[in-house]
């Protein structure tokens, strides 16, 4: 029997979690969505035949699994509105959200649930994510397993041992992605400076960053060496990154992480 999955939001990342499921082989019909923004609730039902649904309780009711998918900021009121069911049905939990913690979460639901911290990326919807994964103390062997073979659908899974590291799970691979976006934003845009034509330059910035990818993932070799492989002496890869060093590019990058870990550390605390 195919699980039934409730997601509760519908919006970015649930897409991405629902297009890879769906593309994957689970059960539209056992994939039920609450959302409450017409145009993405019937966008979900019209591009992958789940049951969309405009109000959280109704998506819920009879899911053996809930993701929590809405913004940090609206978490709470959201557990709160489904504590009587979750108190009566006793699923097994997943939130997606960035900062959010399981005790937090337990607390809103009426406590004693079973809650998994889940924080996967937007390549899920290509099936090419990863997702962090932490659950708490009630969660049991059989929804461990249950939460990573969920996600385990959409790219692999990684548990974390210390639920305070997940923020930095966070910072690296949730928010990451943004990163290569923008690092293809500068790329492009510097090669159109350069005199490249727009189309050119996107095409070649593209393939760079998927064969580099495809590099670092498929050969056993560290970044740095397979970046030592790049850079000819007094040729023209050192030159950039001469320059990307004299600028202080590993600090910002390292700073850029912390400040994202911070803000998931303050996303927890101004709920609690
Ligand atoms: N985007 C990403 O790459 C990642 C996001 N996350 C986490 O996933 C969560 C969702 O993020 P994201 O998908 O980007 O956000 P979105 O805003 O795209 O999606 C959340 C959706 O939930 C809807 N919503 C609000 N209240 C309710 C409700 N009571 N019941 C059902 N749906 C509701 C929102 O509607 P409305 O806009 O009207 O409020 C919105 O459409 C966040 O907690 C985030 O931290 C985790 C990993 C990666
Ligand atoms: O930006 C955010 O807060 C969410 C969490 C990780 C990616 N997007």
């Amino acid at each position: 029997m195919t699980l039934s999955i409730a997601f509760i939001g519908g919006g970015n990342m649930a897409r991405s979690l629902i297009g890879g499921l769906a593309s994957r082989g689970h059960k539209p019909a056992a994939l039920h969505v609450a959302e409450p923004v017409d145009s993405l609730r019937e966008g979900l039902q019209s591009d992958f035949g789940v049951a969309a649904y405009g109000s959280a309780a109704a998506a819920a009711d009879g899911a053996a699994v809930w993701v929590l998918a809405v913004k940090p900021q609206v978490m709470r009121a959201v557990c709160e509105e489904l504590a009587p069911l979750a108190q009566a049905q006793h699923p097994l939990v997943i939130s997606v959200a960035a900062g959010i913690g399981t005790r937090q979460l337990d607390q809103w639901l009426g406590g004693g649930q079973a809650v998994v911290r889940a924080m996967p990326n937007t390549p899920a919807l290509l099936g090419a994510g990863i997702t962090g994964l932490f659950a708490n103390p009630a969660t049991d062997d059989a929804g461990r397993e249950r939460s990573a073979a969920l996600l385990h659908a959409v790219g692999p899974t990684v548990w974390i041992d210390d639920e305070a590291r997940m923020d930095a799970v966070t910072a690296v691979s949730g928010s990451g992605p943004a990163y290569v976006f923008l690092l293809a934003e500068a790329m492009t845009a510097a090669g159109i400076r350069q005199g490249l034509a727009p189309e050119a330059a996107q095409a070649l910035v593209t393939q760079t960053l998927l064969g580099a990818a495809t590099m670092l993932s498929q050969l056993d070799e560290p970044a740095e060496v397979l970046r030592a492989r790049v850079t000819s002496p007094g040729g023209t890869t050192q030159a950039a990154i001469e320059t990307f060093e004299a600028g202080g590019f590993r600090a910002l990058v390292d700073s850029a992480i912390a400040a994202a870990t911070e803000r998931g550390r303050q996303l927890s605390a101004a709920h609690d």
